[in-house]
């Protein structure tokens, strides 16, 4: 197995209204490997951008992480002063958001802003390491000299991995980062991630709403809904055996892009308010295998086989009563 080097514990996260908080990561555990790619998927608002930004610890007001940790590589990044945080950052851990190629600086070229990152650390970086990052991820470094505007946003984005890759960082935190990619250039860029995760070894956690794109790259997958982890597996097992409804009602979402036809069903309603959520099982209201129990009792995260899913269906309990 190898080393552990991100454990999420009970990570909780809420965004003050000034009414009632929206808790927008709910007792969230989470635990990456070494050179680990983990996809994590949810509709919109379940709180996998606040998951990824708590771990990385740059939200900021009204967001505030109310309880839990985030150990990496043993440390606590959740109570670590910022001195330190920002020794770490983008060398120890980056993190490329959703609108990343927007996140340059436009009247800065790409090797001045190589050379601002590299200058607020202590590290001792190679001169040519610039170039070379820029070459890994299929950029002429002539474009050092470039500035954001004289690239086009697939080659922004990829700069921006390329930055983000300066230190070789035990671990990559994405968000998104090929969304605002046409589809062509989305997957040239996911096979480049994947080829420089193998050749480099770091670890990746990938926010996505694209089950295809997680189905092909990640090792293991995160399925959040209403801020809550609601299964949790090798990305293989949950495809092939989902077992929590949510989970079963996303792949049916998505169509398939090599195997047969079939009619793509949804999922009715919408997720729920996160300053109010449902009583018991927060997909319930929305789930065609809830039963009256499901209203009443909250599921906790039950080992199901290989994988983990918050369903009743899995309780221990229910099921010997059932019996
Ligand atoms: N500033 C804010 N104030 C109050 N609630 C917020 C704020 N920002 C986000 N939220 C709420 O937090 C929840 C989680 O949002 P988040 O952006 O993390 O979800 P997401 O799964 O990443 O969505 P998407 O896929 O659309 O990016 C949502 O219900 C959202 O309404």
């Amino acid at each position: 197995m190898p080393e552990q080097l991100l454990e999420v514990r009970d990570l909780t996260v809420e965004y003050d209204t000034g009414s009632r908080p929206v808790v927008a990561v709910d007792h969230v555990d989470l635990d990456v490997h070494a050179g680990e790619f983990v996809g994590v998927v949810g509709e919109s608002g379940c709180g996998k951008s606040t998951l990824l930004f708590a771990i990385a610890h740059l939200l900021s007001s009204p967001a505030a992480i109310t309880g839990g940790s985030v150990r990496f590589n043993g440390q606590n990044l959740v109570t670590m002063n910022e001195k330190k945080l920002a020794a770490m950052r983008w060398r120890d851990f980056s993190v490329v958001m959703q609108s990343a190629m927007n996140a340059l600086n436009p009247v800065k070229s790409i090797g001045a802003q190589f050379q601002d990152t590299i200058m607020a650390h202590d590290e001792v970086v190679d001169d040519g390491r610039p170039a070379e990052v820029l070459r890994l991820v299929g950029i002429d470094p002539i474009h050092l000299r470039s500035y954001p505007h004289q690239l086009s946003g697939g080659m922004r984005q990829r700069a921006m991995i390329a930055m983000a890759l300066l230190f070789t960082p035990d671990l990559i935190i994405m968000d998104e980062p090929t969304s605002a990619l046409d589809v062509v250039a989305q997957r040239s860029l996911m096979v480049q991630i994947k080829e420089l995760q193998k050749k480099l070894g770091f670890a990746v956690v990938f926010v996505t709403h694209d089950m295809s794109l997680v189905s092909h790259f990640s090792d293991k997958l995160v399925v959040m809904y209403a801020g809550q982890v609601v299964e949790f597996g090798d990305t293989r097992a949950v495809f092939d055996h989902p077992e929590h409804p949510y989970s079963a009602g996303l792949l049916d979402a998505f169509p398939s892009i090599r195997g047969p036809k079939v009619p793509l069903t949804g999922i009715p309603g919408a997720p729920p308010n996160l300053a109010s959520p449902p009583p018991g099982c927060r997909f319930q209201p929305r789930c065609p295998k809830a039963f009256e129990d499901c209203p009443k009792i909250e599921p906790e995260l039950y080992q199901v086989g290989a994988v983990q899913a918050r369903c009743l269906l899995h309780a221990p309990d229910l099921i010997r009563e059932a019996q």
